[in-house]
């Protein structure tokens, strides 16, 4: 056996073989690990992961910090939904929105009727540590973006608090153990997945 077979079987040995009836839709704020954990989660299932602001920069063929720049927030907005009701429409699987997605009520409605919200939720601490080595995020472009990740921390945690299920990322827990705190979550939920 090859080093990268021997190194492939025990990933392999964790995966999870369960059905997955309906779409699982990563929410929250900007370094929670929507990107990260639904891509790492969309591996463990052996489902498709998708992430809203990947389809967004490809269809527009530019980064979303250029569209926000070019073409304003609304214009991004009124892409994500699109993209997200298309998306829902289209593939089950992990589906990770941007931070502001889960905001807007229509949104919120075409989440809850065709999949499932799974809110990771950590702390203003925690989300600072992960975004403010990147530029990559327009709304953090501020004189004070720690404070201005605090307000908006602070602006959102009610919208966020409305998903289906809430999972903890304290910074301790790495990205395949915050997989494992999904699973739990959604083990709790056999109308979402159902696990072999
Ligand atoms: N549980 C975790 N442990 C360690 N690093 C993490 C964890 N979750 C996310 N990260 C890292 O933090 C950064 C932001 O994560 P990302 O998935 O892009 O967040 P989001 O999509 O919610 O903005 C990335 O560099 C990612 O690898
Ligand atoms: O919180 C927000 O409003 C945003 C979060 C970003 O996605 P991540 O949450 O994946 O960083 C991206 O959609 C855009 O910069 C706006
Ligand atoms: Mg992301």
């Amino acid at each position: 056996m090859s080093g990268i077979e021997q190194t492939a079987s025990p990933r392999q040995a964790q995966r999870v073989h369960g059905k997955l009836k309906k779409t699982v839709v990563m929410v929250g704020m900007m370094g929670a690990g929507k990107t990260a954990v639904g891509r790492a989660l969309a591996a463990r299932l052996k489902v498709p992961f998708i992430d809203s602001d990947h389809e967004i920069e490809a269809a527009a063929n530019m980064s979303v910090p250029e569209i926000f720049a070019r073409d304003g927030e609304g214009f991004f907005r009124r892409k994500e939904s699109q993209v997200i009701s298309r998306l829902l429409d289209d593939t089950r699987g992990v589906l990770s929105t941007g931070g502001g997605a889960y905001l807007a009520e229509a949104n919120r409605r075409m989440i809850s009727d065709k999949g499932v919200a799974v809110w990771l939720n950590a702390d203003p601490a925690v989300l600072w540590s992960r975004v403010k080595h990147r530029d990559t995020r327009p709304l953090l472009r501020t004189a004070n973006p720690r404070q201005t990740l605090q307000d908006l921390y602070d602006d959102r945690v009610g919208f966020y608090a409305l998903a289906d299920l809430e999972v903890r990322s304290d910074g301790e827990a790495s990205i395949e153990q915050m997989v494992d705190r999904v699973l739990a979550a959604l083990a709790t939920r056999p109308d979402v997945l159902d696990i072999q």
